[in-house]
């Protein structure tokens, strides 16, 4: 039986795609289901129907397409340059990111996606260059970002007392965002109990949780169901409608016109 990698990288040739693109496109493709363990068939659907999906996401959107209004920059970045060892992994970044916008940071794999959220965030230093948020910030990990022998409810309580909620306040809360990640009973079970995707969700609900002007989301939707995944995206959207901004690392090119702005790292925006 055909690979669905090759099945898919023929049909976006058939469909007139550049073949570096193609390649960039299979090895994104391929790098996702390597992080999550995911199946092609169950992470993207049938190869023929996702290649129609990405050629329409490289399709430029129609400029007449309604969007949110932009206002202030919550999140500006300038000349961010980082190195590990000999290697520079990024080099003069910046970034603008308004009230209001959804942006992408895209890009190969080990080109600085992550590092580049994780220095927005403040939880990585910059060798140089400045990163100015205006308001409070909320972070969503890859992976990790939970405590193995806490309750979800634990969790819940542990982010909202950062925002003066209490105990009571802040399970509510909690319980109410993952409600809207189609997670009906979070309470008691410990995050060490809980599945790759559910984890997931428990990382992105304490994001929500402490109601960030920036949500940096670093591929949050790794494990997630098709219908938690089409929720993830609902979510986004009612947060860039409230004037948030948010910034979401991506491997999936498919996604990239559900967002307002991108960013390919390597290249010029
Ligand atoms: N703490 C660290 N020490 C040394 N090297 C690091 C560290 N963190 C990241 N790197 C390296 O920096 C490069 C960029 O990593 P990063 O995770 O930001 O890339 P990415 O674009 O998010 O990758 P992926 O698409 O695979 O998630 C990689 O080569 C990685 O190995």
């Amino acid at each position: 039986m055909q690979d669905w990698f090759d099945v898919f990288r023929s049909a976006l040739l058939r469909r007139g795609v550049p073949h570096a693109t193609v390649r960039q496109v299979v090895e994104e493709a391929r790098a996702h289901t390597g992080d999550s363990g995911e199946p092609p068939l169950s992470a993207f659907g049938g190869p023929e129907a996702y290649a129609d999906a990405v050629v329409a996401s490289l399709t430029p959107t129609d400029p007449g397409r309604t969007r949110a209004p932009r206002g202030d920059v919550l999140l500006r970045a300038r000349g961010i340059t980082k190195r590990f060892g000999r290697r520079t992994v990024l080099r003069d970044v910046a970034l603008d990111v308004h009230a209001g916008e959804v942006l992408a940071i895209v890009g190969a794999n080990g080109c600085g996606k992550s590092t580049l959220l994780k220095i927005c965030a403040g939880m990585v230093s910059p060798d140089s260059g400045t990163v100015e948020i205006a308001g409070r910030v909320g972070y969503c990990p890859q992976d990790g970002g939970t405590i193995e022998f806490l309750t979800a409810d634990e969790h819940f309580q542990l982010v909202g007392a950062g925002r003066g909620l209490g105990r009571a306040d802040a399970r509510e809360h909690g319980r109410t965002w993952a409600g809207r990640l189609d997670w009906a009973d979070p309470g008691a079970t410990q995050a060490r109990h809980l599945s790759g995707g559910t984890r997931q969700k428990l990382n992105l609900t304490m994001s929500a949780l402490s109601e960030p002007d920036v949500l940096l989301l670093d591929e949050p939707y790794q494990g997630f169901d098709r219908g938690t995944y089409l929720n993830f995206w609902d979510l986004v959207w009612a947060w860039r409608d409230r004037g948030r901004a948010v910034v979401v690392v991506t491997h999936l090119l498919a996604e990239l016109d559900k967002v307002d702005t991108v960013l390919t790292l390597g290249e010029s925006r």
